[in-house]
């Protein structure tokens, strides 16, 4: 049986260009390093085993569950792990030293653009150790903490982690969490410092902070410059010594062989298939026609789209039934926001768009909406406020679509009263993704708001700043340490509500960029939430209804009336725009009256002249969205829409 640990962007890459069958990334496959896993014994050590002779020859079956080491890197952003996988990837003779490697394992345009990893990446690496042969998989992850499912993801497959930490910026907040990550999976922990070149490098603070936030004893620490390669091999050594050798991979064969023309069945859909395709990464497609227990592997069935391979599946042979091996748990979307195609011309553009981007990230949820001003469209979820833009960027950049992205929301939650409606919903919680469907008070006992555990490590310097600032985001004080003489870690209950929007960038914006911030989900809180109208002349804007916290609901409905005042054009009468809750008009903004005379400027008799401006105002018009006698453009709605912020 072999489990589907991921997908990755190799399966991605595999899905779409075959119109017919479809590629399933079984293991998303490391890079291969030097030593002679299975390459002829004649073969010199230094031979690379990116040619094509090493890769014909390649036998899987040479290597025994003690000779493989699976492992991820993980640190915080610009840490260098990218920089680290490339010299593991050279020095083991994946790819060739000579040709100036730059972050292989980054594949998409984006991440190359922003210097970030998204998708987690792997390689198979050969390497040589006392005349023993070791496959090492290396699973490289995201940086960011929208990407921490990437992570996990990486790490259920693995049995140890390189911890990387900057040894000038040293512990950050991503590298608390991806160290705790690590840990409750049971991992071994091998912290390397990287960046000792640098002028201020400071490696011993670095290892002071590691066995004081870690408790791992500071000899255990590995100092390297992964740009300059110094000390990288003692690395390797190091994965050897304290990974042990594990059997599961990313695409991780428990048991058994699995050969190109095997009939396989999931557990996940029940459906079978026929294997055409079995082989490594390496770090691209490699067949090699069998794969054996204890390998990573891809493996390319007959599945048509990415619900049929998911994460954590349990594959069998057909005829060989088993019990599901416990499956991953799917990442779950954190903030929501509408996507509207800028003209609805290209709805049915977008919308493939859309399918093929979530084939390749199916971490992002899409339900059908639509919005009187803003026509037919979408709410997506992703998993985090980086994670929605990289989407977006994606969209612009590899699908040249232009969308309309509103403002982000979570998912809160309500417990019903109301006996009618928890017969409707079929439920006593449910949980609201569109404020639309926010039921009202007298319907239910309690609301809930998401709340996240924010790790956040300052230089102390700005530690009175930074607590004025989760206190203003209704945050709760945890705990708070110094981790050195000059830098201090807190951790706060935050409502997700008020970090999805700007927090981070108020963050580093007043730590003058040396604050990091990293967070984990820790359930619902009870929370005293109210929905919000926005009123035209007394009507309701539907798209403009929000939930907000009781305390803030003041301050966000005087934003919201002023950003409307300045996008609505002047009409012939005055319009009053308010925000409400309930009967409670809690702000009011007034615009007004104005004729807009197109025929101004014209003056004398030229009738053609006349009529085109009257034609033009009349289009013009056919683009506003009446509300009561209102008229509203439809950039009024996307400036309201965009710019809203939790504040
Ligand atoms: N001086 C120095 N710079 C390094 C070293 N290792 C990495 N860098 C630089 O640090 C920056 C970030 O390195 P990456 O390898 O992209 O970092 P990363 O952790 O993979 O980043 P994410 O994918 O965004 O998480 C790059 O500009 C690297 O060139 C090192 O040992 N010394």
């Amino acid at each position: 049986m072999w489990t589907l640990v991921g997908r990755g962007w190799g399966c991605a890459r595999a899905l779409a260009p075959r119109a017919t069958g479809a590629a399933l990334l079984v293991a998303p496959g490391p890079r291969s390093a030097p030593t002679l896993g299975a390459a002829p014994e004649s073969w010199a050590t230094d031979r690379l085993y990116s040619s094509a002779e090493f890769k014909e020859k390649l036998d899987m079956s040479r290597f025994p569950v003690e000779n493989i080491r699976n492992f991820s890197i993980v640190a915080h952003v610009d840490h260098g792990k990218s920089t680290l996988a490339d010299r593991l990837l050279e020095l083991t003779g994946t790819i060739d030293k000579t040709k100036n490697n730059k972050q292989v394992l980054d594949k998409l345009q984006v991440e190359r653009e922003r210097g970030i990893t998204v998708k987690a990446q792997t390689a198979s690496l050969f390497y040589n150790c006392e005349g023993k042969q070791y496959l090492l998989n290396l699973i490289d992850t995201p940086g960011h903490v929208d990407f921490s499912y990437e992570v996990s993801r990486s790490l259920s497959a693995c049995q140890g982690v390189l911890l990387v930490v900057d040894a000038n910026e040293g512990i950050q907040a991503q590298t608390v969490a991806n160290f705790f990550l690590a840990f409750e999976a049971q991992l071994s922990v091998i912290p390397v410092i990287n960046k000792i070149d640098l002028k201020n490098a400071d490696p011993e603070r670095v290892e002071n902070q590691i066995e004081k936030v870690f408790d791992i004893p500071s000899d255990e620490c590995i100092k390297i410059s992964a740009k300059l390669g110094t000390n990288v091999e003692s690395v390797l050594q190091a994965i050897i010594e304290r990974i042990p050798p594990g059997v599961i991979a990313n695409v991780a064969l428990f048991d058994g062989v699995v050969s190109k023309g095997d009939k396989i069945v999931s557990a996940h859909t029940q459906k079978t298939y026929e294997v055409n395709e079995v082989g490594v990464l390496n770090p691209n497609e490699q067949p090699t026609h069998k794969l054996y227990a204890g390998q990573v592997g891809y493996l390319i069935a007959g599945m048509k789209d990415v619900t049929e391979a998911q994460i954590g599946d349990t594959l069998c042979l057909h005829k060989q039934p088993v019990e599901p091996l416990p499956g991953f748990k799917s990442a779950k979307p954190m903030v929501f926001a509408g996507m509207y195609p800028l003209d609805q011309s290209e709805y049915n553009n977008l919308k493939s768009a859309i399918e093929k981007l979530t084939l390749n990230d199916s971490s992002v949820t899409v339900h059908r909406d639509s919005s009187l001003a803003l026509g037919a469209g979408w709410r997506l979820g992703f998993l985090g406020l980086l994670h929605m833009e990289v989407f977006n960027q994606r969209l612009e950049q590899e699908y040249n679509a232009s969308v309309i992205l509103t403002t982000p929301t979570v998912p809160y939650k309500a417990v019903l009263s109301s006996s009618k409606l928890i017969k409707e919903h079929r439920e006593k919680e449910i949980t609201i993704i569109n404020p639309a469907q926010f039921p009202d008070k007298s319907k239910v006992t309690e609301y809930l708001e998401p709340v996240v555990l924010g790790t956040i490590i300052t230089p102390d310097e700005y530690t009175g700043k930074i607590m004025m600032l989760c206190e203003a985001r209704r945050a709760v004080q945890k705990n708070m340490i110094f981790i050195d003489q000059n830098r201090v870690m807190l951790k706060y209950l935050f409502p997700l509500n008020e970090i999805v929007v700007d927090f981070y960038d108020s963050l580093k914006s007043l730590s003058s960029g040396y604050a990091s911030f990293d967070y984990e989900d820790a359930g619902y809180q009870t929370a005293e939430l109210v929905k919000m109208d926005i009123l035209l002349n007394g009507n309701t804007v539907e798209e403009l209804v929000t939930v907000v916290h009781k305390d803030k609901a003041h301050s966000i409905g005087k934003a919201i009336c002023e950003r409307l005042k300045d996008s609505l054009p002047r009409q012939l009468f005055e319009i009053a725009i308010q925000a409400a809750i309930g009967s409670k008009i809690i702000a009011r903004e007034t615009v007004k009256a104005y004729r807009k005379n197109v025929l101004a400027k014209c003056y004398g008799g030229d009738i053609t002249r006349k009529m085109k401006l009257l034609k033009r105002q009349a289009e013009g018009k056919k683009k506003l969205r009446k509300i009561g006698n209102v008229e509203v453009p439809k950039d009024a709605f996307i400036k309201v829409l965009k710019t809203q912020s939790s504040k």
